[in-house]
């Protein structure tokens, strides 16, 4: 089977019977009717038809070695410089479409899959059962074009605990080993759009570690559909609504975040990547590039987010009579100088990237770790300017419908600009709130500071690419003709 379009991609999400629950009920209608799912399903739909449009057939596919049937681009695993420039067009067209709001777009995840995929040989060596799982994994995912969701994060309690193996643990474990799986419980705290995607992959970080070689029934890496028996989807809290004009962006682009509970869920032999063997969830990620791979995926969508606040500011600037304004110039100025860096840091990745011993082409990690420290505070100021802007009009909006009633003279009147209608007025400074002031800007956030780790892991991860340190350090103590090394 080749991609999908989003028509198929919508049956298939309607055919689940997941156990997702939200405010306190079961849902139980499909979920491109519920309200907190249809806007981000249609949205996803569109880039699922986008990919299959013929025009785009080169960017977004390619031939798969085994069916010989396109597959989607993202799949593809580099084995040369050209791949990973191939591999950044198809992302920058997603992003065409989210414009960075979707964290979850398709490609991320299956980026996140094929790096994995690349280190099937890990796997192999630790037990050929597993290395084997991982690639017909891999391939089921790419040859059906599955949506996959992802669960690595657990609550906080399950990390405190007590250590795995003592009674009181809530970490998620395996539980039973039977002939035909392992069987798995435990919470994890987050899976975006696990409701609105048809398989979930979960490699949590052990949360103690046993050493000695010993078995840890917390460290293991499987994947299986969102509707196995067993397993509870909890909602927070939508931010979605359904009027494309009062809320620009949380109609189109609300991925609803959901706890994932395992209640004794079977998880087949064949769906196993490795169990027991706590070293290999780092080595995963590791030998597997799995930050730099995604990484690369990442900057495309940060570039995108970036372009879209720019254009955001300079209109709303405009619509203020701001535009030149010493402050607002300095401060867009800023922005502007923020997203040449976040292309260039692109550029370095591509260009400083190196070949692994299996042969795959990897981006290098340090520009795009820079990139990921630098974007969670431009994305913090972008929306504070949103804010300062905007000042009271980010406020005062009336609804769409309310041009609609008898009081539209007077919105037309007094709510006009300078050369804009009232209603488009009206139109940008609704999309100035959800960003600025809402819920849903608030969740894009908060996304964009922790989805990656928190700061302390970012951190580490920025620190352990610097290659040089010790050259740097040298130099200070020829410089002041120390003895030092
Ligand atoms: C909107 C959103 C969507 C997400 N989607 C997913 C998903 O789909 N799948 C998934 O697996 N995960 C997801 N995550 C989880 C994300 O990966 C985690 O939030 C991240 O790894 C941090 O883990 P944590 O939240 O458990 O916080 P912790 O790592 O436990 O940190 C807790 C607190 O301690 C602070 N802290 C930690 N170390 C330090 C330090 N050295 N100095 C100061 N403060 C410190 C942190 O800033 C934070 O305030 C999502 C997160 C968000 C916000």
């Amino acid at each position: 089977m080749p991609i999908k379009n989003g028509k198929q991609y919508i049956e298939r999400i309607n055919r689940k019977r997941i156990r997702l629950w939200y405010n306190g009920e079961r849902v139980n209608v499909p979920l491109s009717e519920h309200p907190a799912f249809r806007g981000l399903i249609r949205t996803q739909a569109a880039m699922y038809d986008k990919q299959c449009e013929d025009d785009l057939r080169d960017i977004m596919t390619y031939v798969s070695s085994t069916s010989e049937e396109r597959v989607g681009l993202s799949f593809l695993p580099p084995t040369t410089p050209d791949d990973l420039v191939r591999r950044r067009r198809m992302s920058e067209i997603w992003a065409g479409l989210h414009h960075g709001f979707l964290g979850r777009s398709p490609d991320y995840m299956n980026t996140a899959l094929m790096s994995f995929y690349t280190a099937c040989s890990l796997l192999e060596a630790a037990m050929p059962e597993y290395g084997r799982n991982l690639r017909t994994y891999y391939e089921y995912c790419r040859e059906h074009d599955i949506t996959l969701s992802h669960a690595f994060v657990q609550p906080m309690i399950s990390k405190m605990s007590g250590p795995v193996d003592h009674e009181e643990s809530l970490a998620a474990k395996v539980v039973e080993i039977q002939p035909e799986g392992l069987v798995v419980s435990g919470a994890f705290l987050m899976a975006t759009q696990g409701p609105t995607c048809e398989e979930i992959l979960v490699l949590p970080t052990p949360t103690f570690m046993l050493g000695d070689g010993q078995v840890n029934p917390s460290a293991f890496a499987f994947a299986v559909p969102n509707d196995v028996e067993g397993i509870t989807f909890i909602c927070r809290e939508s931010h979605a609504f359904d009027s494309s004009y009062d809320h620009p962006l949380s109609s189109r682009f609300e991925e609803m975040d959901t706890m994932v509970i395992f209640d004794r869920v079977l998880v087949p032999r064949d769906r196993v990547f490795f169990f027991g063997k706590e070293e290999l969830c780092d080595r995963l990620f590791r030998e597997g590039h799995f930050h730099a791979y995604v990484g690369h995926q990442i900057l495309t969508r940060y570039i995108a987010k970036t372009e879209f606040f720019l254009g955001l500011l300079q209109v709303l600037a405009e619509e203020q009579n701001a535009d030149s304004e010493p402050t607002f110039l300095q401060s867009i100025t800023k922005l502007m100088a923020m997203l040449e860096n976040l292309k260039a840091l692109r550029v370095a990745a591509e260009t400083d990237g190196t070949f692994t011993s299996s042969g795959y082409f990897v981006p290098a990690l340090a520009p795009l770790t820079a990139a990921g420290i630098q974007f969670p505070d431009l994305h913090e100021e972008a929306l504070r300017l949103i804010r300062t802007i905007s000042a009271s009009q980010l406020i005062m909006n009336p609804f769409g419908a309310d041009f609609f009633s008898e009081n539209e003279a007077y919105l037309n009147a007094y709510l006009q600009g300078i050369s804009s209608p009232a209603k488009d007025r009206i139109a940008l400074f609704r999309l100035a709130w959800e960003l600025g002031g809402g819920a849903f800007g608030g969740r894009q956030n908060q996304f964009e500071r922790f989805f990656f780790g928190n700061g302390k892991t970012i951190a580490n991860r920025m620190y352990g690419c610097c290659e040089s340190m010790e050259q740097y350090k040298s130099r200070i103590y020829q410089f002041l003709e120390l003895k030092g090394e």
